[in-house]
């Protein structure tokens, strides 16, 4: 996959933009503040309208500007695509591709995959499971389109249902719909699970050679799903999955009620990862957790190459700088092979990337070369 080109209007510090990019490295070089990630949000954000900064579009406007756009041409499964993104305050944004009006924001995800590796990407080891389920969600809904249309009904069927816990002593008809939306619940708990699992499969085997050639063989790194108690095998099929979701819930609809809350199911679950068999989150190192981090996002981007027969993009946002030059070194092994954009501020890193385009930013300007 690759993006040939970018054009911003009003995109965060970038007022009017255009730019052709190299199939290969591109490295983004500029000094702090000057618009290296915001140009790197707006590559991420051609792949399901989404950026890893913020939820709602109006951030990625302008200061003062009420509207503005991401238009970019790229190739994909031998295919090329002019996507547009226009952006507008208070009102909702509008998507095509080949000037046909996309529906959802889905369709851009099957026509551009992006992995993103970024510095807050360290809260993968170290925050609460939040940030691995998050991991595990947007890969998969890159993946499979199956899981993020389960993903959005499950969330939607979560909300119901927690505003029923919440509300019930003071409107005690609403007991009525629980069981209903808790079975509702585990019947797309189960599909999240299934492929969670079988994903989770999939990474610890690229992860975990990862880490072990990063570390110099030092030191080997496993992962392993936590999902709900009673759940026996999580790669079992869904049909299979979704009694024992249901038991469980049975089990906790007394406690649920008492805290207010939806106490049972896959929302709850983590993605384990231990180093030499203890727990990373706990235990590593600020350079342990940043090569345990780097490892999974390497390993995500080789099963989308699986998966498609072809790279996905790849961002790496201020991640080489953090890295002695051992581990550097691997790292621009390792993505030899597809796009790959890579913000950074040393000249230095810039003779080391001797095969790469180099673009500099200051700002939200290019400077000429
Ligand atoms: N919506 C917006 N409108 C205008 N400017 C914005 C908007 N959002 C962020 N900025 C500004 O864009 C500038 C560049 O931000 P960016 O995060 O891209 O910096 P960077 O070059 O990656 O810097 P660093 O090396 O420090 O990470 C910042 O000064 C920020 O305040």
């Amino acid at each position: 996959m690759t993006v040939h080109d970018l054009e911003l209007e009003h995109f965060r510090n970038y007022q009017a933009l255009r730019v052709d990019f190299d199939p290969g490295v591109n490295v983004i070089h500029g000094e702090n503040a000057q618009g290296k990630t915001n140009l790197l949000e707006a590559v991420g954000y051609l792949s399901g309208a989404r950026s890893h900064r913020t939820r709602g579009d109006k951030e990625l406007l302008s200061f003062d500007a009420d509207h503005g756009a991401v238009r970019s041409r790229l190739e994909s499964r031998g295919r090329e695509f002019r996507v547009e993104a226009l952006l507008f305050r208070g009102r909702r944004r509008k998507l095509t591709a080949n000037g046909v009006p996309l529906k959802t924001a889905g369709e851009l995800s099957g026509i551009l995959r992006t992995v993103l590796f970024c510095p807050e990407d360290l809260s993968l080891i170290r925050a609460g499971s939040g940030e691995r389920r998050r991991f595990l969600d947007v890969s998969l809904c890159q993946l499979r389109p199956r899981y993020a249309a389960a993903l959005a009904e499950y969330h939607r069927l979560y909300e119901h249902k927690t505003r029923i816990l919440r509300d019930w002593e003071e409107k005690p008809s609403l007991l009525e719909l629980l069981d209903d939306f808790s079975d509702r619940m585990a019947r797309c708990g189960a599909i999240l699970i299934h492929h969670r699992a079988r994903f989770i499969r999939a990474l610890t085997q690229r992860a975990g050679a990862i880490h072990a050639d990063f570390s110099g063989g030092r030191e080997r790194m496993d992962l392993s799903y936590q999902t709900v108690k009673t759940v026996t095998d999580p790669q079992a099929p869904s049909a299979a999955l979704y009694p024992q979701l249901l038991d469980h819930m049975a089990s906790h609809r007394r406690a649920e009620l008492e805290a207010r809350q939806c106490l049972s199911g896959p929302h709850k679950d983590d993605l384990v990862v231990d180093i030499d068999g203890r727990s990373a989150k706990q235990f590593a190192s600020q350079g342990q957790t940043r090569t345990a981090a780097l490892s999974l996002k390497l390993a995500e981007r080789e099963l989308h190459q699986q998966d498609m027969g072809e790279w996905p993009v790849l961002l790496l946002d201020d991640v080489l700088s953090e890295l002695d030059s051992r581990r550097r070194a691997f790292v621009l092994e390792r993505i030899d092979g597809g796009q790959v954009f890579i913000t950074c501020c040393e000249e230095e890193l810039i003779d080391q990337l001797q095969r790469a385009r180099t673009f500099h930013i200051r700002a939200g300007r290019l400077e000429p070369e």
